[in-house]
């Protein structure tokens, strides 16, 4: 049978390579052995899809398309060939691995939500939504380094959902162009900030305020979650301190730039991310309570 068309999830891998380095965190270190950097970059690669999905195709494509990827997804699960060539890319992490669709799921069926939910009220509210977004990603990642392990899987979440809070502190403008608010609304109103005040070019004092209590709260899930290091060995436990280091080093860009995330958006510098990743691999929780005891970011 010839394979199908490519679907409108279909992009390119220069595309792909590109997003990838422009990551916080290295998604999947160069000096990982080839099949685990394949299987990581395989995951990488469905996810980011996704998200383009989500967000890049044309507004009236989205539904439809994301529809049609989870339909993709179940039949790559199901041991069928999938239409899409980042599935077929993610059949031999699949069978390796012994991967779950559920995780996938979700990250579709947050994708979806994007459609219809434009803001948050709530702290929590947004929280649940990393549930969907960002703590999956932890999971399969976990599966592919051969973690199975309760406690493990709950302190990676306070890192997925750490993550994702602070790309959404600082992606404040791109995601409002796009419509979009993942600053709580309580958290603004809370500082007397609205959610115009994110239109403008420099950013007030009061969005300033929201951002870094943001930030603060990140910061409390990103330290608690790093206690997953000491449950991890070998090449889960180095990658998934590159992870945790690109987020130490987005909170300190994010600080240098004083929360000032409307002007443009602040960057890890690679020697940020360098040292927090050798001081976690040496000694993780001095490194852990250093920074919790003198690096509030509030
Ligand atoms: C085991 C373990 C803790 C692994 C960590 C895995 C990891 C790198 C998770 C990142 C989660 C995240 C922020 C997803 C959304 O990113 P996105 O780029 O899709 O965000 P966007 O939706 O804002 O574009």
């Amino acid at each position: 049978m010839a394979p199908a068309p490519p679907g409108p999830g279909t992009v390119g891998d220069r595309v792909l390579r590109e997003k990838e380095r422009a990551e916080n965190f290295p998604v999947a270190l160069r000096i990982l052995p080839r099949d685990l950097r394949a299987d990581l970059v395989a995951v990488y690669d469905v996810a980011r899809v996704i998200d383009d999905l989500g967000d890049e195709s044309a507004i009236e494509d989205r539904t439809p398309g994301l529809l049609r990827f989870q339909r993709d997804l179940e039949r790559a699960f199901r041991g069928d060939q999938p239409h899409e060539r980042v599935l077929r890319d993610l059949l031999p992490a699949i069978h390796r691995r012994d991967l779950e669709l559920d995780p996938f799921n979700r990250l579709v069926r947050a994708n979806l939500q994007d459609q219809r939910v434009a803001s948050y009220a709530t702290q929590a509210e947004l929280e649940d939504y990393c549930v969907l977004s960002a703590d999956p990603v932890g999971r399969i990642v976990l599966r592919v380094f051969g973690v199975r392990d309760p406690v493990a899987e709950r302190l990676s979440d306070r890192v997925c959902t750490a993550l994702q809070l602070i790309e959404h502190c600082q992606d404040v403008a791109e995601d409002r162009r796009n419509g979009r608010v993942y600053l709580p609304r309580t958290g603004l109103a809370a500082f007397g900030a609205t959610e115009a005040d994110l239109d403008a070019t420099t950013t007030s004092r009061p969005v300033r305020l929201a951002v870094a209590a943001q930030t603060a709260r990140a910061l409390d899930l990103l330290t608690e979650g790093a206690a997953l290091l000491d449950r991890l060995h070998g090449w889960a436990r180095l990658a998934v301190a590159g992870y945790i280091a690109g987020g130490l080093a987005t909170l300190d860009a994010l600080r240098r730039a004083r929360w000032d995330v409307l002007a443009g958006t602040p960057r890890p510098r690679k020697t940020d991310v360098l040292a927090h990743l050798t001081a976690l691999l040496v000694r993780p929780s001095a490194h852990v309570r250093r920074i919790r005891e003198g690096g509030r970011l509030t």
